[in-house]
């Protein structure tokens, strides 16, 4: 896919061995900003919040995402300089807890208390985490899946949260399962599509929506399942199957299919929140000037198929 500008490797600094300096704290942080901003504004994603309103959610719209993601910068700066400083081990997972948790904070604060990017927060703090310190993608998302799989102890019991409530009622592995397993559906489905798709020249926008399509058609959404249960989740996956389908977002028949689920979504209130954070983050790791660039690290099996 095309790079926007300023962001491709090549427009990165040169260290005196040769080989591309590793990206500064500021520049993840803004890389990571970047991947919500882009998220938010493509569209039509179904369901979820675009340029056209707040999708099934009636309380947040484009501007409230764009403020969210802005208001998370610094988030994502103090991750990245924690990580810097850090050996990888439990004392840096429950210093990003502390961060992650004051990032929760931070964001309701920006929004007056609607909850606009927690999950996206978690996957983006992680890979943000891992992405400091490390060689090439492959390496990042490792790091980040073994920050996500350490204890930390300071978490606090506190309430059952509706991604806890949805997986102890339908056993799924949800947002903590999907960070832990190393993103599969980040590096073994997003990823790839957006590459093959930028490597045949589809539109980029296309690509992106095609890509969070086939997300949507597989993950287990605990979002989707706490609203909509076993239903809800089969109307999510079997509606973005059928606009790939029908040939994706980039043609007539795929763009209806996706307008008829947008609008079944929407009557529903069910949001693929899951796969839209985890397309930011296929963006992220997109976006990242790596400095040694891998030729893509995506496994091209679909691990989490069942
Ligand atoms: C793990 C988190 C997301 C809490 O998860 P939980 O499922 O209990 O909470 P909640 O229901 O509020 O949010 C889950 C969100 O994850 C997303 N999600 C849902 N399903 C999935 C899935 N299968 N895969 C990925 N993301 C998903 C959705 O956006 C959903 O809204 C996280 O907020 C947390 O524990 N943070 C602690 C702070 C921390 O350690 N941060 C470290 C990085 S900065
Ligand atoms: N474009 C988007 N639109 C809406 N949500 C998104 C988008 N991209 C990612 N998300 C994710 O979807 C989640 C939305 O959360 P959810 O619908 O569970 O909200 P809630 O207010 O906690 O739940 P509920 O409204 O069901 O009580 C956020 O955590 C966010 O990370």
């Amino acid at each position: 896919m095309t790079r926007p500008p300023g962001s491709g490797a090549g427009d990165e600094p040169m260290i005196a061995g040769g080989g591309p300096a590793a990206p500064s704290a500021a520049l993840l942080a803004e890389t990571a900003v970047r991947a919500l901003r882009e998220e938010a504004l493509l569209g039509p994603k179904p369901g979820l919040v675009d340029h056209r309103g707040g999708g099934a959610h009636d309380d947040m719209d484009l501007p409230l995402l764009l403020a969210s993601a802005e208001a998370l910068r610094p988030v994502f700066r103090a991750v990245a300089d924690a990580s810097e400083r850090t050996a990888l081990g439990v004392g840096l997972r429950e210093e990003l807890g502390r961060l992650g948790r004051a990032g929760d904070r931070v964001m309701l604060r920006a929004t007056r208390g609607v909850n606009t990017h927690r999950g996206a927060l978690w996957a983006l703090g992680l890979l943000v985490a891992g992405a400091a310190g490390a060689r090439d993608e492959r390496e990042g998302v490792r790091r980040a899946a073994r920050l996500a799989a350490l204890p930390d102890r300071r978490m606090p019991a506190g309430a059952l949260s509706n991604g806890e409530r949805a997986r102890r009622r339908h056993g799924v592995r949800g947002a903590r399962g999907e960070a832990v397993a190393g993103f599969p559906h980040v590096v073994d489905v997003a990823l790839p599509r957006l590459r093959r798709a930028g490597a045949a020249g589809a539109e980029r926008d296309v690509a992106r929506l095609d890509a969070l399509l086939e997300v949507m058609s597989l993950l287990d959404d605990t979002c989707v399942l706490h609203r909509g249960g076993v239903e809800g989740l089969r109307m999510v996956r079997r509606g973005a199957s059928r606009v790939l389908a029908e040939g994706g977002a980039g043609t007539d028949s795929g763009r209806a299919a996706l307008m008829d689920l947008d609008r079944r979504l929407r009557s529903h209130r069910l949001s693929p929140g899951g796969s839209g954070d985890l397309l930011a983050a296929a963006l992220f790791l997109d976006m990242v000037p790596w400095p040694e660039p891998s030729a893509g690290t995506g496994r091209e099996v679909v691990a989490c198929r069942r």
